[in-house]
């Protein structure tokens, strides 16, 4: 599973009331990751939207400074659906902020659910399965 790699600096802009990196801004960059990982296997990003975010955990602060690196990749897919997952670190930690799920539909020019005719290889790593078997139990 081909994984992309994004990057944000924390800017003032960014921040929330607490003076750390605000929940929403961290959720968009977490959505749009996804999304070009799903446009990466699809190729039609006219095509793809977004149907739901599984569960985001903030597990860890970030702060005005600090490099946040995402990791984001398709992990499942279905006739029309596509289920993402990232990670985002800051800086060189080994432990993630943040993790999760997004499932995406492609559809037609009405706007309907229709076949992306991609079918994902067999996991090449213990990793790999692990997240396919977590992405097929989140609903
Ligand atoms: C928080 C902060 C945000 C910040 C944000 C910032 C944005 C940072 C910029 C990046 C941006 C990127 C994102 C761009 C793309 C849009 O922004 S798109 C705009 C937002 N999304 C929409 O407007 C979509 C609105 N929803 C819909 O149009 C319809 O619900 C859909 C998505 C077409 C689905 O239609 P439907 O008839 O309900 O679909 P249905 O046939 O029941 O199911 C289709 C597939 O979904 C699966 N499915 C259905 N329900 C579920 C479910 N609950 N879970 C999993 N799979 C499901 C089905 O199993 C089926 O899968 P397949 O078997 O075909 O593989």
């Amino acid at each position: 599973m081909k994984e992309i790699s994004s990057a944000h600096l924390v800017k003032s802009e960014d921040l929330n009331h607490h003076g750390t990196l605000f929940a929403g801004r961290i959720a968009e960059w977490f959505v749009e990751a996804c999304f070009i990982a799903a446009c990466d296997l699809i190729k039609k990003p006219e095509n793809i939207v977004c149907l739901k975010i599984h569960g985001l955990e903030f597990r860890k602060s970030a702060m005005k400074g600090d490099i946040i690196k995402i990791k984001s990749r398709v992990v499942l897919t279905g006739r029309s659906s596509l289920k993402t997952y990232a990670k985002i670190y800051k800086n060189d930690e080994v432990e993630p902020i943040l993790e999760g799920f997004a499932t995406f539909v492609h559809v037609d020019e009405n706007g309907r659910p229709a076949p992306h005719n991609v079918t994902l290889p067999e996991p090449e790593s213990e990793e790999e399965r692990i997240l396919r078997e977590r992405a097929k139990q989140i609903i």
